[in-house]
């Protein structure tokens, strides 16, 4: 059974595919956070930007088979239309993404993409592997297509990442006012993510700009 919190047709709005559109598949739960508030300054991850529980977003459910949500997904994409693409994001999507749900997706002709925390073991046969690191435990995903680091993390630095098998590395500022409660001492993480671009060229910028165009 697959547990999804909501699932939508949108443009991807960062990193090395922003703009491309795409059907984002959101998987409920996490394993870095319980996404409940009371529980954010006692999570591996505490600056998340997103309400990954329970099934009850748009489009969201509980499917028992791999083609029944696979047939749930592809219905979103444009009638008659070529590339298509789906994102598995979450929450944490390597919870519950496996090989029945990749090929179910193939077989309906669709391009694969996740955004991870790379903390889990990938099934086989995603396109496009998004690693986004949270935590100073060594990543179980060290290789991939991009590497988006939310810029600034107290205890994690991009420096620690250049060295993997990635071919882009991009940088995003950290979202602070999806973040009731913050630890973070830095407030203009826009303007410290530029410097720190300018200064190691190896990284570029990545935007949120679904943000900016107030679409999901
Ligand atoms: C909500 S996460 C879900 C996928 C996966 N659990 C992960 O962390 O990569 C989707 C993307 O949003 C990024 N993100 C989460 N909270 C953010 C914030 N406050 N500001 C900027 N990016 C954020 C994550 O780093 C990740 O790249
Ligand atoms: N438009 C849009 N682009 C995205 N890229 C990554 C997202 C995510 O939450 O994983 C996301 C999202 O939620 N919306
Ligand atoms: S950003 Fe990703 S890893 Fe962090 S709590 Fe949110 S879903 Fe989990
Ligand atoms: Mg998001």
């Amino acid at each position: 059974m697959y547990n999804i919190k909501e699932s939508f047709y949108s443009l991807q709005g960062e990193g090395a595919h922003a703009g491309r559109p795409a059907i984002f598949c959101r998987f409920t739960g996490c394993n870095l956070w319980s996404g409940k508030e009371k529980h954010r300054l006692s999570a591996s991850c505490q600056f998340c930007d997103t309400d990954f529980n329970g099934v009850d977003g748009q489009n969201g459910g509980r499917f028992q088979t791999a083609d029944a949500l696979a047939e749930h997904i592809a219905a979103q994409w444009p009638t008659n239309q070529g590339n298509k693409y789906v994102v598995f994001t979450g929450g944490e999507p390597a919870l519950q993404l496996d090989e029945a749900l990749i090929t179910s997706m193939k077989n309906r002709g669709f391009t694969i993409a996740i955004e991870t925390n790379g903390t889990l073991e990938l099934p086989n046969g995603i396109d496009w592997v998004c690693v986004s690191p949270k935590t100073t435990e060594p990543l179980v995903v060290n290789s991939g297509n991009e590497l988006k680091f939310v810029y600034p993390q107290i205890n994690l630095h991009p420096k620690d990442y250049e060295d993997l098998e990635f071919e882009h590395f991009y940088l995003q500022p950290m979202d602070l006012s999806a973040v009731p409660q913050s630890n973070v001492i830095v407030s203009d993480t826009q303007s410290s993510t530029l410097k720190y671009c300018l200064e190691n060229p190896l990284w570029r910028l990545s935007l949120q700009t679904h943000k900016m165009l107030n679409i999901d």
